[in-house]
């Protein structure tokens, strides 16, 4: 098998073009439909699908989003490569809006999502300590300099749960952790994708300096979506370049992705519950089987 392209769109990015063969079909997973139907199809020669991380017309609110059944609809399409793509707020002078942070850790102030494919009767702990794909992340970065994008390479993404915006108060705080950006889908996503063994990365598109800049007004979603449509076609071009990088048969991930669970999973053989079993099998099946 080759490797597949994952994308999941976020705020503003609700399609990709260009795909050959493209058709919309509905996958659906043992903790339901994924947010919307997938676009799948071919772009230069590899194999792509495409979610829309809060549906086509933006329907599902950052707490909404079936986290576990997006991941599970892209593992069960066969997806090896999953990139994310998140409208962020910038919590430094450096990062301004329009520019791209390929994101390499979280800071998960999440609270009310599953977070988990894990389930009593089947109990097992990944290590998220790099929770993205440093491979995935390099490819995200060439990608991006070849459309001459403003690419910055690495930094912390705060999840918060939403859907306001965060108080004066909230952004100072996150600001002095030294958290780089700040957005809402984030996690579980990463949390989810490693449980699931595919290779994740973030591109988070900067739309707006959140609340703390004193010569910038609060964010507002008007803002948000403004920068977002303005720069929709440089992610989109990376996007488009991704192909040409990543290319080539579905060969073990150097970073071990693919190997998550080797030694995740604690429950007792005679222990583990058929049920949760058989629900698992979507995402676990290398480690569940036989
Ligand atoms: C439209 S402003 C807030 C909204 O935008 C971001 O979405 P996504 O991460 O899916 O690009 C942010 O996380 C919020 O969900
Ligand atoms: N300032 C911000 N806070 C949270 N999510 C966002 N998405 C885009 N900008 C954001």
């Amino acid at each position: 098998m080759d490797r597949m392209i994952g994308i999941i769109g976020g705020s503003g990015v609700y399609e990709i073009s260009g795909l050959q063969d493209a058709r919309w079909q509905r996958v659906e997973t043992p903790w339901g439909a994924p947010s919307d139907e997938v676009l799948t199809g071919i772009l230069n020669g590899v194999r792509m699908a495409f979610l829309p991380r809060h549906g086509r017309g933006h329907v599902h609110t950052p707490t909404t989003v079936p986290y576990r059944a997006n991941i599970a609809a892209m593992k069960k399409l066969g997806v090896t490569d999953l990139v994310a793509v998140s409208a962020v707020g910038s919590l430094k002078e450096a990062y301004a809006p329009g520019d791209f942070l390929i994101v390499d850790q979280y800071i998960d102030r999440t609270f009310a999502r599953e977070k988990t494919f894990f389930e009593p009767g089947l109990v097992g702990h990944v290590s998220v300590a790099h929770p993205t794909c440093a491979r995935l992340s390099a490819a995200c970065v060439a990608a991006a300099r070849t459309q001459g994008m403003t690419v910055h390479e690495g930094g912390t993404y705060v999840a918060m749960e939403g859907p306001q915006f965060s108080t004066l108060a909230e952004s100072r705080l996150y600001r002095s952790w030294g958290a780089d950006v700040i957005g809402m889908t984030g996690m579980p996503e990463a949390k989810l994708a490693r449980e699931a063994e595919l290779c994740y990365a973030c591109v988070a598109m900067i739309t707006d300096y959140d609340c703390w800049h004193p010569d910038h007004d609060a964010v507002d979603v008007a803002q948000v979506v403004a920068t977002a449509m303005k720069n929709a076609d440089k992610a989109r071009g990376l996007v488009a370049a991704l192909p040409g990088l990543l290319a080539g048969p579905a060969v073990d991930c150097t970073e071990g992705c693919g190997h998550a669970l080797d030694s995740a999973i604690m429950t007792a053989p005679a222990k583990r519950d058929p049920e949760v079993i058989a629900r698992c099998m979507p995402v676990m099946g290398r480690v569940l089987k036989g």
